[in-house]
């Protein structure tokens, strides 16, 4: 691995040329391939290696063919770097009350999906990218996961203080000059140089700049990067301190975690992740505490209510019937697309759709058609899809397969007809219309498995 001089140098002054040569040493090694299961589809899979910091995540011994699994699509599991998942001590040390937090920088979706998980209930989370086609891959792996009290919003930093929201918790995950990234990702070496850390540090400081006025005075910001250099760790945790108004908070961390401190000098706790004292990538985070610096004045939605002469569109009884707590939830047809949205959130929600460039929210009952209510995929894969308002059909591998590429498939000659649930390891996989012949496949066009080929050795948890 041919590493930038400017960066060697950098790193050496930074780590000492030993500990350098160590971190070095470290990149010539295989990735550790970890993953994060999602506890509320449990599924069968004996989890051995335990990431220290993180209660559902698990090293694997070999990296799975992620794709072919269905499980990897029924949201059992996410794929994700071990290091970013020290995210979850902060929540444990910090955030015990329920809160409405925002992931800043989301997508693909990592830190939100693990934010859903660790969130105190009665929660809300809004996920936001601001690249509108990474806001997609977000919202979709947000609603594999599951969750139904989540708002993916596609908007700049400076939308949400504009808009008057405000936020208890906010993770900044800024994008950054990915050093350490360059043993999983050889194009972030060809990115790297002097001028992009500078230009990095100097977006860093617009982001969290713009955000600030959001975060409630006393809420949490949790700051990380996938970087090594002062430049965008410690000295930007120091100006938000020093400009904006915070204080630091400390997290305790048993010494076998590897976990290395300030290497600015300074007394403020910061938790560096470097691969050659723990098994991850390179990650940095610390988390703060507003203490100062502007608040926006919450933003109401507008006058929201249907005039009385309005005929509300009509909604299909069984809708309500389709989720496990019905009573939770507050239901909307627009156009034909039926959502449910938690009532609780119903507020912040409407606000959001109003002023936001909203991707994603709650769950997608279904779409009308005629009289008839198609279920949508959301539903399928939320928490609170109600099994028995469906006949259930579990599939095989080939066919679960089949099923994830889009392809039609014909199901046993006993599968009763209409709208069926599939499942795979009593895990559900998505909806059919079952019409005797044939099964028309429900799975969203886009999200299907493209690839053709199917590898010799299918490696699945
Ligand atoms: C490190 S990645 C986030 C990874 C994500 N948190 C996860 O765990 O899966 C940083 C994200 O910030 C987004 N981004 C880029 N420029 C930005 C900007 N100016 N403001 C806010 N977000 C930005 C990128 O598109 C990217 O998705």
């Amino acid at each position: 691995m041919d590493l930038p001089f400017p960066f060697i140098n950098q790193t050496k002054a930074l780590l000492g040329d030993d500990e350098y040569e160590r971190l070095s040493a470290s990149l010539q090694e295989e990735t550790p391939v970890s993953i994060r299961v999602n506890e509320t589809k449990p599924f069968p899979v004996q989890q051995e290696n335990h990431v220290p910091w993180c209660s559902a995540g698990y090293y694997l011994e070999q990296r799975p063919t992620f794709t072919f699994d269905p499980l990897f699509h029924a949201g059992c599991y996410y794929v994700q770097e071990a290091s970013s998942m020290f995210v979850e001590q902060v929540l444990r040390n910090y955030i015990t009350e329920p809160v409405v937090a925002l992931d800043l920088c989301a997508a693909p979706g990592g830190k939100s999906t693990h934010l859903r998980s660790l969130l105190p209930e009665e929660s809300f989370l809004v996920a936001n990218e601001v690249i509108r086609n990474r806001s997609q891959i977000l919202a979709e792996n947000i609603i594999k996961w599951g969750h139904p009290d989540v708002a993916v919003t596609n908007n700049d930093p400076a939308d949400f203080s504009e808009k008057g929201l405000l936020f208890d918790l906010i993770l900044t995950d800024v994008p950054c000059s990915g050093e350490g990234m360059f043993r999983k990702d050889s194009g972030a070496i060809n990115e790297w140089s002097p001028e992009n850390v500078n230009i990095c540090y100097q977006r860093q400081r617009r982001i969290i700049a713009d955000i600030w006025p959001s975060l409630k005075t006393g809420g949490v910001l949790i700051y990380s990067t996938c970087t090594y250099n002062l430049s965008e760790d410690e000295e930007n945790i120091e100006w938000i301190k020093s400009e904006l108004g915070a204080e630091s908070l400390s997290i305790e961390v048993p010494s076998e975690w590897g976990v290395t401190g300030n290497l600015a000098g300074g007394q403020t706790p910061v938790y560096r992740f470097l691969p050659h004292k723990t098994k991850g990538e390179g990650f940095f985070l610390a988390a703060l505490r507003k203490t100062g610096g502007e608040e926006v004045i919450p933003g109401r939605s507008k006058n929201n209510k249907k005039s009385k002469k309005e005929k509300l569109p009509e909604i299909p009884p069984q809708a309500k019937e389709w989720l496990l707590h019905p009573e939770w939830f507050e239901l909307e047809r627009k156009g034909d697309v039926v959502t449910a949205c938690n009532i609780t959130f119903s507020g912040l929600v409407a606000q959001l759709k109003q002023q936001m460039r909203v991707v994603h929210t709650g769950i997608t009952l279904g779409e009308m058609k005629g009289k008839d209510l198609i279920p949508d995929h959301s539903l399928a894969m939320s928490n609170e899809l109600n099994m028995d308002a469906f006949p259930t059909y579990e599939l095989t591998y080939e066919h679960a397969i089949a099923y994830l590429r889009k392809e039609a498939i014909v199901l046993d000659a006993s599968a009763p007809k209409g709208y069926l649930l599939l499942t795979y390891k009593s895990i559900p996989l998505g909806f059919v219309k079952n019409i005797g012949n044939r099964a028309n496949n429900l799975y969203p066009q886009e999200w299907r498995i493209r690839s053709g080929y199917l590898p010799e050795e299918v490696r699945c948890l």
